[in-house]
C-alpha cells in the first residue's frame, strides 16, 4: 500500500476528491487495481467507477465475466458502468483486425463514461511486465523517440488523463495479492495463446530477463521515466532550432534551407525530420521506418547538388541547392507552347507572365534579364513561348557557341522542379531568344539602333 501511495503522489496521477473510472475486465490486474483503489477511497475521498466492456468474443464466458464484475462491484458499493458490443460485427463493418476493433471499441466506451461522470481519471491495470514487454516489442519492431519509453504512468486521453498505479509491480506481485486478498479474477484464455508477438516475449524473454535481475521490472521503469524526460526536452529544442529552419509550411508541402538545418546536433536533425513527417503525415504510414529518415540524412550530407527520395504515400523529399522540399504535390510536366503575338501579355503556369508590345521610340533600355528588346523589322515571326525540350541551346550574348540550357539551369542554380515550367522565347527559325529571367541571346537588339522596338517584360503575376 505504502508503495501504491508513493507512486501516485510523486507522479501526481490523481488528485484527493476525484473521480476516478477504472476500466476493469475481470482478470487479474484491473481487479487488484479496483481493489487497491478501494483501500485508499475513503482517505482520500474518491469517487470510483468501474467501466467494463463485453467484447462478445466467448459467448456465455464473456457475459459470466461481465456479471462476475458487476458482481464484484456490488459487493464493494462500486458504481459500475457494463456495456455488451459485438466488437466481431464492428471489425467487419470497417474491416479492421479483433485486436484493433475491441480497443478503439472499448476506449469509445471508456470516453462516454468519462463524460458522464465529468471525470478526468482513467486508470487501468497495465503493470512493470507489460512495460517490459512493450519496450522491447518497440526495440525490435524498430520504433523511435517517444514510442520507446513503453507505456506511460500517465498522458492524455480524451479531457483527462490515462493513468497506470501498477507499472511499479510484476504480474507476480499481482497474483500474491489477489491471492492473498481471496480475489478470485477470472482469466482470459487468449493470455495463453503463443500467436500474439506480445506473448512470446512474455514466454520465452521475460523468463529469462527476471532470471538475470528479479528487479528488472524497476529498471525498465526507471529507462522509460528518463527516456521520457529526454526526449521530451530535446522535442522543445528540436521544435525551437527548427523555426529557425523552415522556408514555407503548408499542408501538404514543407520546406527547409539544408544549410541551416546541417549546422543542427544530430540528434535535433533527426528529431527534426519526424516532426515534418509527423506533421505531413498526421498518421505515420507503418511503412516508414528508420532507414527513410537515414537516407536523408545522407542525401542532405553528400555534396551533390540535387537529389530526391520517395517516401511511402506519395511523399517526396527533393534535394535541390539550398533547399530541401517534402511535398505531396504531384509535379507533373506542365508542357505548354503559346503564340507570342505582337501585342499581348500571356499568362504562365509558373506564376508569371509575358507582355509584348510595339513602342516607338529610338532609345529604350533594356537592362537585367527581366526583359527582351527585339527588331520588328529584323525578327522572324511567330514568336512563342514554350517550356524546354531536350537538346536546347542558346547563343548567348557575348559568348562564342552555343551553351545548352540545361546547364544554364544548373549553372543558375534553377530548382529542379522549375526547370520543367520556366519559359523559354523562340522565334521562326527556332532560334531561342530568351531564358526569361535568366539569360539572353545574342538576338536582342541593340539600344538606339532603330526607332521602334518589341519589347517583352517577364514579370512575377
Ligand atoms: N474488457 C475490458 N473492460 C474494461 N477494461 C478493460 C477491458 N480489457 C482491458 N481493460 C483494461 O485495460 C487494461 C489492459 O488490458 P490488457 O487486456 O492489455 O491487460 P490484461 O493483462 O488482460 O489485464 P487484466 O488482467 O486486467 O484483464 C486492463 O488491466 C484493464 O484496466
Amino acid at each position: 500500500m505504502e508503495k501504491f501511495y508513493t507512486l501516485i503522489q510523486k507522479h501526481q496521477l490523481f488528485e484527493k476528491d476525484s473521480t476516478v473510472i477504472v476500466g476493469v475486465s475481470g482478470g487479474p490486474d484491473s481487479l487488484a487495481l479496483l481493489h487497491l483503489l478501494v483501500k485508499i477511497k475513503e482517505k482520500w475521498n474518491l469517487k470510483l467507477v468501474a467501466a467494463h466492456v463485453d467484447h462478445m468474443f466467448r459467448g456465455v464466458q464473456s457475459e459470466e465475466e461481465m456479471l462476475f464484475v458487476l458482481d464484484f462491484c456490488r459487493e464493494h458499493q462500486i458504481t459500475c458502468e457494463a456495456k455488451q458490443i459485438d466488437v466481431t460485427a464492428y471489425a467487419t463493418k470497417h474491416n479492421l483486425s479483433s485486436q484493433v476493433a475491441s480497443r478503439e471499441c472499448r476506449y469509445d466506451f471508456f470516453k462516454e463514461v468519462l463524460d458522464k461522470y465529468e471525470s478526468s481519471s482513467l486508470a487501468l491495470g497495465h503493470h512493470g511486465d507489460d512495460q517490459i514487454e512493450t519496450i522491447l516489442m518497440r526495440m525490435v519492431r524498430g520504433s523511435t523517440g517517444k514510442a520507446l519509453a513503453g507505456i506511460q504512468l500517465k498522458r492524455k486521453f480524451h479531457n483527462g488523463y490515462i493513468i497506470r498505479p501498477l507499472l511499479g509491480y510484476t504480474k507476480e506481485h499481482i497474483l500474491t495479492y489477489c491471492r492473498d486478498q481471496q480475489l478470485m479474477p477470472r482469466f482470459d484464455p487468449s493470455n495463453e495463446k503463443t500467436v500474439y508477438t506480445r506473448n512470446r516475449f512474455r514466454k520465452y524473454v521475460l523468463p529469462f530477463l527476471k532470471k538475470e535481475n528479479p528487479l528488472v521490472h524497476e529498471r525498465f521503469q526507471y529507462f522509460s521515466e528518463t527516456l521520457l524526460e529526454d526526449e521530451t526536452y530535446l522535442q522543445v529544442l528540436t521544435k525551437e532550432h527548427m523555426n529557425t529552419v523552415l522556408k514555407r509550411k503548408e499542408t501538404s508541402a514543407v520546406e527547409i534551407d539544408i544549410d541551416r538545418f546541417k549546422s543542427l546536433p544530430l540528434p535535433l536533425q533527426r528529431r527534426g525530420i519526424q516532426l515534418i513527417l509527423n506533421y505531413l503525415y498526421g498518421n505515420i504510414p507503418t511503412s516508414l521506418s528508420s532507414i527513410h529518415i537515414e537516407s536523408l540524412l545522407t542525401l542532405l550530407s553528400q555534396d551533390h547538388p540535387s537529389g530526391s527520395l520517395n517516401y511511402p504515400g506519395g511523399l517526396k523529399v527533393i534535394k535541390s541547392y539550398q533547399n530541401c522540399l517534402f511535398t505531396f504535390e504531384q509535379d507533373e510536366v506542365k508542357e505548354y507552347c503559346f503564340d507570342l503575338e505582337i501585342p499581348s501579355v500571356i499568362i504562365l503556369p509558373n506564376g508569371y507572365k509575358i507582355t509584348c508590345e510595339l513602342i516607338k521610340n529610338d532609345s529604350i533600355e533594356s537592362i537585367g534579364n527581366k526583359s527582351f528588346l527585339l527588331n520588328p523589322k529584323t525578327l522572324v515571326g511567330p514568336l512563342i513561348v514554350r517550356t524546354r525540350e531536350q537538346g536546347d541551346k542558346i547563343k548567348l550574348k557575348g559568348m562564342n557557341g552555343r551553351k545548352k540550357v540545361k546547364d544554364i539551369f544548373i549553372d543558375e542554380k534553377v530548382p529542379l522542379q522549375s526547370r520543367y515550367s520556366w519559359p523559354i522565347v523562340e522565334d521562326g527559325d527556332g532560334n531561342i531568344l530568351w531564358l526569361p529571367g535568366l539569360k539572353k541571346s545574342i538576338f536582342e537588339a541593340e539600344n538606339g539602333s532603330v526607332d521602334e522596338y518589341v519589347v517583352l517584360h517577364y514579370k512575377e503575376l
